[in-house]
């Protein structure tokens, strides 16, 4: 049963960000704030992924890959879809928000914890704050979120401490004692959800058929790859690779081009060595280690041995605020003050990156945040950075973007850039169906002198 009751009553951004939005996005709806703040709880309607033939010579039939997906599966209740327009695309719908009954024994866990159940995870026996007295060995219970970070762990909790600063996100069953739970560096499933608040079926990490990888890749985050439109040549650049989902669907969609010149290749960057590891697991894993090189780059001064003006194509992923991630019990821990940091940080990344681009080559910058001081206003700042009065010019390249936003929330000068539709703007009020999220795509032209 639907819930329409479902009004999570969660600060979802600090004061003086919910002010800055208020005053960006105004002018036709006055209740857009409201409308954005419960959007914001809610999950996309949609779950996506992203489909690789296991072979290079074996042919992409969508049609194939849904029907192994769905056997994957094996549940009728959870329908694979093509995406009508993404052609590497699956969807599975999310249905909710459901009416979950509140049980009297319960299990309380951690913020984090609680936003990945209502993303459709399990709980995992770290995220367990404390529990209701006298909790039983495979007896229901719910899971209440924690918001304000104050319970300390191993606390035994009574039903008053869960009518305020508290959220229901599921009911589950026990599948750990109480001891075993909370005991130091306990691991593993402690409570498998058997009543979810969204209901999908959810992918955590890839996973494979006999023909297929499935990679778990949010929808716009898909279209950035699509956006790049790697060539089969291409020398490619991401200056912040970490996981690697965008790195390897630029690879997959490179290896499937025309086979025109020698093959090409993708740097993968990332800042912290530990993640590059991972980068380059994954890329094992995924059999496309040929075609990305993974290497330690701090994107604001890029290692010595990538040549400036050297790549075809440059993505810039950076690090964000991620106030586009949802469902959300709030994104607190940015204010003004910090936002402004994060996109001046992105700043110095972007100027990076257009030195990394050759002449008329691509650059796409992205962010997975609906802050328009990372978004917009970095697009005003690089088109005036690089304005063609020094050695660059870079310039909003002239595609229609596929998701421009269509509404006219913006006002003053950003809102000539909506109307021309060369931003992809997810929005998570209008976009029901994915996460917020921003990308551009500029073509870079460099004047030796
Ligand atoms: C938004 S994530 C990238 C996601 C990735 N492109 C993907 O699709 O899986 C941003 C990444 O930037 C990395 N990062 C942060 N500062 C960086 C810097 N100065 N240079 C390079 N990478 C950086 C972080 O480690 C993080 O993994």
């Amino acid at each position: 049963m639907a819930n329409s009751q479902f009004n999570v009553h969660v600060k979802v951004f600090e004061q003086d960000v919910e002010q800055f939005f208020g005053s960006m996005y105004h002018e036709e709806d006055d209740e857009y704030i409201s409308k954005l703040t419960s959007a914001m709880t809610h999950s996309p309607n949609w779950s996506t992924l992203r489909v690789t033939p296991k072979s290079q010579d074996q042919e992409m039939c969508m049609e194939d890959a849904r029907d192994e997906l769905q056997s994957l599966i094996n549940d009728d209740a959870h329908q694979v879809i093509i995406h009508p327009h993404i052609p590497d695309c699956l969807c599975i719908q999310v249905t909710g928000p459901h009416k979950v009954s509140l049980l009297s024994n319960f299990v309380v866990v951690g913020k984090q914890c609680g936003e990945a159940v209502l993303r459709g995870s399990h709980v995992f026996a770290p995220g367990v704050i404390g529990t209701s007295n006298n909790i039983r060995l495979n007896e229901q219970v719910s899971i209440m979120a924690n918001i304000d970070g104050k319970m300390p762990k191993g606390t035994k909790v009574t039903s008053e401490q869960m009518l305020t600063g508290h959220v229901h996100v599921g009911n589950g069953k026990l599948l750990m004692s109480r001891e075993e739970i909370l005991q130091k560096d306990s691991k593993g499933v402690a409570i498998q959800i058997t009543q979810p608040i969204f209901n999908t079926c959810s992918f955590h990490s890839f996973c494979d058929s006999k023909h297929f990888h499935f990679f778990p890749q949010n929808l716009p985050s898909m279209l950035v790859s699509h956006l790049l439109d790697p060539q089969y040549s291409d020398k490619i650049l991401d200056m912040c690779a970490s996981p690697g989902g965008k790195s390897s669907h630029i690879a997959a969609l490179m290896m499937r081009q025309p086979r025109v010149g020698q093959k090409g290749q993708v740097i993968a960057c990332d800042r912290s060595a530990n993640k590059v590891k991972k980068l380059k697991e994954l890329m094992e894993k995924l059999d496309l280690s040929g075609w990305v090189d993974c290497m330690v780059s701090d994107g604001t001064k890029p290692h010595q041995s990538l040549a400036r003006q050297s790549f075809d194509r440059v993505l810039c992923d950076a690090p964000c605020s991620g106030l586009g991630q949802r469902p959300s019990l709030g994104h607190t821990e940015y204010n003004m003050q910090k936002l402004e940091q994060t996109a001046h940080y992105q700043r110095k990344i972007l100027k990076k990156s257009v030195e990394m681009v050759k002449n008329n080559g691509v650059l796409v910058f992205s962010t997975c945040t609906i802050s328009p001081l990372e978004n917009e206003e970095n697009v005003l700042w690089l088109l005036k950075e690089f304005n063609g009065n020094g050695t660059s010019l870079v310039q909003l390249d002239d595609i229609k973007m596929p998701w421009a936003h269509k509404n006219e929330y913006w006002c003053g000068g950003l809102k000539k850039l909506i109307r021309d539709e060369r931003l992809m703007r997810f929005d998570p009020v209008v976009n029901k169906e994915s996460i917020g999220f921003f990308a551009a795509r500029f073509i870079v032209k460099h004047f030796n002198k």
